[in-house]
């Protein structure tokens, strides 16, 4: 009897299964690795430009997860970046490089024997010309004068440590500049990254990746850039390397098609944290910013956005808060990542940009390598200004 069950059964999963096999048009499961992939790294898979979240019917992610395993490219080994903490610090020499002018002038102008109006204006236009900001270089000189007054006599180290106080107070130590990166409940943390083309926007998104998987986070990363192909591109090389997703849209596609997707992808692979990159350049600024405003919109349809963090070029001066300006308006900035600090000896706009948007520089950027990109912290960022 026993072995007459067996047989049927047999013969009825066999059935079942040739069956399935001759099914004509049968569908395939969507491949982990994208083979529309073009030799040139473009992604040939597009949803219409313009095409709206709600319109679509749930298919499976327009190109992705995309993994090491990437065509027959070999296999490369994924890396361990350094962890976040003393990042500062250990990029202190090359923040020192841009920014000593500025800090050791200013102590030479602190350290003369009378410090008559003339010095005084020179100490205002040291600080101008590292692009502080008019309020706040007259704040540090009135604070100052005060305290050189009541000092009386100064030593080297009394000057330093005058000053040291001064550009920490004015930079803000009390401000909360945590980055919201961690799970909450069953949905990733999200991080949106937004601003001009140019300022570093995709390398921040790359690096701040590679800053998270250093301290064991799981990371996706989002190619809403679908203005420009070669942005998608970094982003895949980016996440290659440390071994995150990255989910990515054709060149052209709706930017909010591919957020909303990579937020989606990100709540079913459980990941801690999604990072968004978003475009930078539109034909108008109106364009530019209702496509922000969408992004940001159809993101929360699924997940609090936790992060909107605006990446500035720190060698743009003004222009930059310009820039800032214009953003802030459409979005609501939660971090500035200040980039290219390296290239710079303006390390005053932290101070001029905090001040104008309100909100904290939370990143630095000091180099084009993989790991320079530092929380910023006021403390090791004015000792290095001021050198040892
Ligand atoms: N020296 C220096 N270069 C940087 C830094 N951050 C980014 N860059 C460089 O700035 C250039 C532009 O960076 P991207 O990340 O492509 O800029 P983007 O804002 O994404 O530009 P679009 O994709 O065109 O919108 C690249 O050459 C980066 O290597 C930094 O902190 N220091």
């Amino acid at each position: 009897m026993e072995f007459v069950i067996l047989a049927v059964a047999i013969v009825v999963v066999a059935v079942i299964t040739g069956a399935l096999l001759l099914r004509p048009g049968r569908r395939k499961a969507p491949p982990r690795v994208p083979p529309a992939r073009t030799s040139a790294g473009t992604a040939t898979e597009t949803r219409p430009a313009g095409a709206t979240v709600a319109e679509e019917e749930p298919v499976a992610p327009p190109q992705g997860p995309i993994e090491p395993s990437v065509g027959t490219m070999p296999i490369p080994e994924i890396e361990k970046p350094p962890p976040s903490a003393g990042r500062l610090v250990r990029l202190r020499a090359r923040l020192a490089r841009s920014q000593n002018t500025f800090g050791r002038s200013l102590l030479a102008l602190l350290s003369r024997d009378t410090l008559d109006d003339d010095a005084w204006d020179e100490i205002e236009d040291t600080l101008l010309a590292a692009d502080m900001g008019v309020a706040p270089a007259r704040q540090i000189v009135e604070d100052l004068r005060t305290k050189v007054q009541v000092l009386g006599s100064r030593t080297p180290a009394d000057v330093r440590e005058l000053l040291r106080g001064e550009l920490i107070a004015q930079i803000g130590a009390d401000w909360d500049r945590a980055l919201h990166t961690e799970r909450h409940g069953t949905r990733p943390a999200i991080v949106l990254v937004v601003g001009v083309n140019g300022t570093g926007k995709t390398t921040t998104c790359g690096k701040l990746g590679r800053v998270l998987v250093g301290d064991d986070r799981r990371v996706l990363l989002g190619a809403a850039d679908t203005f420009r192909a070669a942005a998608a591109d970094q982003l895949v090389t980016w996440g290659t390397r440390v071994g995150a997703e990255v989910v990515r849209g054709a060149e052209g596609a709706d930017p909010a098609s591919v957020a909303f997707e990579a937020v989606r992808q990100g709540i079913d692979s459980k990941v801690d944290t999604v990072i968004i990159d978003t475009a930078g350049r539109l034909h108008t600024k109106t364009g530019l910013m209702d496509e922000l405003g969408k992004v940001k919109r159809v993101v929360e349809k699924q997940a609090e956005v936790d992060e909107v963090l605006l990446v500035l070029d720190a060698t743009t001066g003004q222009n930059g808060l310009q820039q800032a300006r214009v953003f802030a308006e459409v979005v609501n900035v939660t971090g500035i990542v200040l980039t290219k600090l390296d290239g710079t000896a303006k390390g005053g706009i932290v101070v001029a940009v905090q001040r104008e948007l309100g909100v904290p520089v939370k990143l630095v950027g000091l180099g084009e390598g993989p790991d320079d990109l530092a929380p910023f912290e006021p403390g090791p960022f004015v000792d290095a200004i001021l050198g040892d």
